[in-house]
């Protein structure tokens, strides 16, 4: 008797194949035959079919086309089924799934398969952070969680004001690559406590011995640059939940956001020229464009702290929400947000972002190479040892 591959028999496939593509229906597996060494054998295929049906969460549609195609390749090899109409969006859908395979062998498909399935196991259970996550971020200052479709990344040094140190640069930047590839639908940054987050912790800058102020500098941009290349480049709909008061990079960065919502506690503040510094985030591209280039001087050039009211006048947030009501008026509509087919999500991003990609990159990298340049100004140092001997605050 044929067995159905749980997700197979999800609506969106069902009924839906006819003739040569009709196999959906799998034979069982014949674990006797051994696969290659390297190679998931049949027993390991057989289980990630079976993990398949167990998934709690509705992969979307194109991983399941991936693990149609796969499975398809896996038992009986390249596509050589007629090509169906134009019109048979479904089967048409499948067939180019599984053709774009070409001559993948078929243990290397069914190895494909196993680890895509087993992928798909590890991050439908995360209701948490995974042991896995837990274990790149080196310390709790980030808080990475995964529920209801939203992964959910949380600054957590409220004693900090949520500053930004070097290593939670890291950790966001591998957190926002496991986003990318989650099961989840939309990305939220958030911070924990009175701030939303402070900016660069200005004690990345201690204790650099002057003969290694260069290397640090130019060290310090090569790690800003990949950081902001990651949110330029992120694939799911990413919304900033703002919290409270906002400073400098985390200010900046909200440009590369497609949602941002604030309370109305919440105020933002690029104290660039104050600190010897300059813009970052692609701010110096996006904020002039967004807001027009007067008002984005007098953020960017003066340093003008904008209320949440102000900010979203200006376009760099989306909706203000009184604070008392916030957490709760903002998750719900996430929640709702999330619910929406992930892929259509993703291709309106695209659409919307894509022209603009190349340009970002090109800024980014300008801004960058022109912060390493400031970090070595006396300017910029003057006033980092002002606020380090706690002579000077915002
Ligand atoms: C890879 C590198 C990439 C670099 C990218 C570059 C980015 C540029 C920027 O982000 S520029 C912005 C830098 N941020 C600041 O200049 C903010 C400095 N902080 C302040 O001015 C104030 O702390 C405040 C206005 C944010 C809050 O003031 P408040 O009086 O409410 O609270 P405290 O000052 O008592 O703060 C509590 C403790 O938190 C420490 N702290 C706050 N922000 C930072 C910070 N950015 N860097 C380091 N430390 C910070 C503060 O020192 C207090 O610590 P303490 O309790 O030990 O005294």
């Amino acid at each position: 008797m044929a067995r159905v591959v749980g997700l197979l028999a999800h609506r969106w496939f069902s009924g839906a194949f006819r003739g040569p593509l009709q196999v959906i229906r799998c034979p069982a597996p014949q674990l006797h035959v051994s696969g290659p060494a390297m190679a998931a054998s049949q027993e390991d295929f057989a289980k990630a079919m079976n993990q398949v049906k167990l998934l709690k969460e509705d992969p979307g549609n194109e991983v399941k086309l991936k693990l149609y195609a796969l499975y398809k390749q896996a038992t009986e090899g390249p596509c050589n089924a007629p090509k169906p109409g134009m019109l048979d969006f479904i089967l048409k859908a499948k067939w180019d799934a599984w053709n774009a395979l070409g001559n993948l062998p078929k243990e290397t498909a069914r190895q494909n398969y196993v680890d895509l399935v087993s992928s798909l196991s590890a991050s439908s259970c995360s209701q948490v952070t995974p042991a896995a996550d837990k274990k790149q971020a080196e310390s709790d200052s980030l808080v990475v969680t995964s529920e209801d479709g939203i992964t959910t990344i949380r600054l957590n040094r409220p004693a900090k004001k949520n500053a930004l140190t070097t290593q939670m640069y890291r950790d966001i930047m591998r957190a926002l690559e496991a986003a990318s590839e989650d099961s989840s639908r939309i990305t939220v940054l958030t911070g924990s406590g009175d701030y939303y987050c402070s900016g660069n912790d200005l004690t990345n800058f201690k204790d650099i011995p002057p003969d290694k102020v260069e290397e640090r500098a130019q060290s310090s941009a090569v790690l800003l640059r990949d950081f902001v290349d990651r949110f330029i480049d992120f694939p799911k709909p990413l919304i900033a939940v703002v919290n409270g008061p906002a400073v400098g990079i985390s200010v900046t960065l909200l440009g590369l956001f497609d949602v941002v919502y604030a309370s109305d506690r919440a105020t933002f503040h690029t104290p660039f020229s104050h600190l010897g510094q300059s813009p970052e985030g692609c701010s110096s591209y996006i904020f002039p464009k967004m807001m027009g280039p007067s008002k984005a001087a007098e953020m960017l050039i003066f340093g003008k702290k904008l209320t949440a009211r102000e900010a979203l006048a200006q376009g760099l947030v989306t909706a203000v929400f009184p604070d008392d009501t916030f957490q709760k008026e903002v998750w719900a509509r996430l929640k709702a947000y999330a619910k929406l087919p992930p892929n259509a999500m993703r291709i309106a991003k695209r659409l919307m972002r894509h022209q603009e990609k190349e340009k970002l990159h090109a800024v980014n990298a300008e801004e960058s190479r022109v912060l390493a340049e400031r970090w070595v100004s006396d300017e910029c140092i003057t006033a980092i040892v002002a606020f380090l001997s706690k002579k000077a605050k915002l």
